[in-house]
C-alpha cells in the first residue's frame, strides 16, 4: 500500500512541515544507500505526504554530500507520485528580490561531483529533459503563492552549482549574461532523478540574497541568508499547505511515462542484478 502520495523536500530553512496529522517517522533504505534523514509521514489537507529534510535535520550534509539517488528512490519506494521541492536561492536579476518565490522551468548544470542517474551497470536509458519540471506542480505552487499573498513568479532558469563556496563575481556575472534567474546548489539532480523515476517534480525557489554581482551591495553571506530564510520558511509552510490542498488528483502531464521510450538496452542483455536493483522503475516496462 502507498505510504505517501506527495513528497516534500525541504531545503535550507525548512527542516519540518508543521500541520501534519497522524505523524510517524520512517527510515528507508534503498539500493542506492541511505537518504538524508528519516522521512516524516503524515496527512496534510487530507493527502498522504512524506517530508524529507534535504540536508538532514540540523543541516548536516553539504550539497555535494547529498545522496540524491537514495532520496528520490526512497520517495518512489514510499509510493510518492509528486515531489514538491522547496529551496533557498540567490537572485541573478534585480527584479527577483529577497523574499520573492520563483518557480524555475529550466536548469543550467554547473555541478561536477554528483551521481545524476539511476542507470548504468548494464542498462542504458535516456529520458527527455527539455521540460525538466512538472507544469502542474509549478502552476499549483504559483496559484498558492497568489492565495497566500507571496510574490510568486512562474518560469525562470536555475543555475545549479557545486558549492559549497558561493560563486565568484566573474561566475555570477557569467550566469547573468546567460539570462539565468536564480542560483542554488541542489535542485538539478533531484529533477533528473525524479524524471527517471517517473515522479512529477517542481521547485519553489525562495530568494534569500543577490549573490555577489550587485554593485554597491554586500556579497552574499550565510548570516544574511539566514535572516531572510526565516520569513521565507514561514511563507513556504503556508504556500505548500495551500498547494497540497489544491493539487489535482488526476494527472495531465507526461512525467509518469518518462521511461516509456527511454530504455535503449536490449531487454535480454540487462544483467539480472541490475534488473533487480531497478525493479521498482523497470517492472512496468520489462
Ligand atoms: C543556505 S546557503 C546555500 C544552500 O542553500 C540552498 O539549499 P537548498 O537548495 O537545500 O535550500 C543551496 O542550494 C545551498 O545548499
Ligand atoms: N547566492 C547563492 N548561491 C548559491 N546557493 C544559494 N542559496 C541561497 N543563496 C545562494
Amino acid at each position: 500500500m502507498k505510504k505517501a502520495e506527495i513528497g516534500i523536500i525541504g531545503g535550507s530553512g525548512l527542516y519540518a512541515m508543521p500541520g501534519l496529522t497522524d505523524v510517524r517517522e520512517e527510515r528507508v533504505t534503498t539500493p542506492f544507500g541511505d537518504p538524508s534523514d528519516a522521512f516524516v509521514l503524515g496527512e496534510l489537507e487530507g493527502r498522504k505526504v512524506a517530508f524529507l529534510a534535504r540536508h538532514g535535520r540540523g543541516h548536516r550534509l553539504l550539497p555535494t554530500e547529498l545522496n540524491f539517488r537514495a532520496n528520490i528512490y526512497a520517495m518512489k519506494m514510499l509510493g510518492v507520485e509528486r515531489i514538491l521541492s522547496v529551496s533557498a536561492v540567490g537572485s541573478l536579476k534585480e527584479e527577483h528580490k529577497p523574499t520573492d518565490f520563483v518557480m524555475p522551468d529550466q536548469f543550467i548544470d554547473r555541478t561536477f561531483a554528483r551521481e545524476s542517474t539511476f542507470f548504468g551497470e548494464g542498462i542504458v536509458a535516456h529520458v527527455a529533459f527539455g521540460d525538466p519540471v512538472c507544469a502542474t506542480i509549478s502552476s499549483t505552487f504559483q496559484k498558492a503563492c497568489d492565495t497566500v499573498g507571496v510574490v510568486g513568479k512562474s518560469g525562470g532558469t536555475y543555475v545549479c552549482m557545486e558549492g559549497p563556496q558561493f560563486s565568484t563575481r566573474a561566475e555570477s556575472n557569467l550566469y547573468r549574461s546567460w539570462g539565468a534567474d536564480v542560483i542554488g546548489m541542489t535542485n538539478l539532480q533531484e529533477a533528473k532523478l525524479a524524471r527517471e523515476a517517473e515522479i512529477c517534480y517542481a521547485t519553489m525557489a525562495m530568494v534569500t540574497d543577490y549573490d555577489c554581482w550587485r554593485e554597491g551591495h554586500d556579497d552574499v553571506t550565510v548570516d544574511q541568508i539566514v535572516a531572510v530564510m526565516h520569513q521565507n520558511s514561514s511563507n513556504a509552510e503556508k504556500v505548500v499547505r495551500v498547494a497540497i490542498a489544491a493539487m489535482p488528483t488526476e494527472k495531465a502531464c507526461a512525467c509518469g511515462n518518462a521511461l516509456k521510450y527511454a530504455i535503449l538496452t536490449d531487454r535480454k542483455a540487462i544483467p539480472a542484478e541490475t534488473r533487480q536493483k531497478l525493479a521498482l522503475l523497470l517492472d512496468k516496462y520489462l
